[in-house]
């Protein structure tokens, strides 16, 4: 897409990875992808036992949605408060992040995008993992 007033391309610095991804209705269908890859895992799927499903998706949105740039803001728990009663390994935090990426993958987000992504997330690793 090439806006024609100006002559420059949809997707500049300036866009953010959010809006390139295709915006809300995206980053919804990346997390129902990603919570039926983490329900589906017997690893991962008790850590979820008695979770308001709806209400946790929602907040996934919000949450990713921040991270890829979109305006609105996320306005749940900090990843400590949220996770700290969970007893979260570090082995679940891998497999967690392995199932957002392979759902980025399948909404078509390339490599080097999941790259910055996955790498954005690192470092909230201290605060979730406590087990
Ligand atoms: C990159 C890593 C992660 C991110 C960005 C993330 C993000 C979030 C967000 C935004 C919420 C909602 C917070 C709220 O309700 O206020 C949440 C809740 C939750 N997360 Fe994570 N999470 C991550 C990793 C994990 C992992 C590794 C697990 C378990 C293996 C996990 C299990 C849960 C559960 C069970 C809840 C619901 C807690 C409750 O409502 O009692 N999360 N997470």
């Amino acid at each position: 897409m090439t806006d024609t007033t100006s002559g420059t391309p949809a997707a500049t610095s300036t866009t953010s990875l959010f809006e390139q991804l295709g915006g809300e209705p995206a980053v919804a269908a990346v997390v129902d992808v990603f919570y039926d890859k983490v329900l589906s895992d017997p690893d991962l799927a008790p850590y979820f036992a008695g979770v308001d499903l709806d209400r946790l998706k929602q907040h996934q949105r919000r949450f990713i949605g921040q991270a890829l740039g979109a305006t609105r803001p996320y306005s749940g728990r900090s990843m400590r408060k949220a996770h700290e009663h969970l007893a979260i390994t570090d082995a679940a935090f891998g497999r967690v992040v392995e199932h957002l990426a392979a759902s980025l993958a399948q909404a078509g987000v390339d490599e080097p995008t999941i790259g910055t992504i996955a790498e954005a997330l690192l470092p909230l690793k201290p605060e979730i993992v406590t087990a």
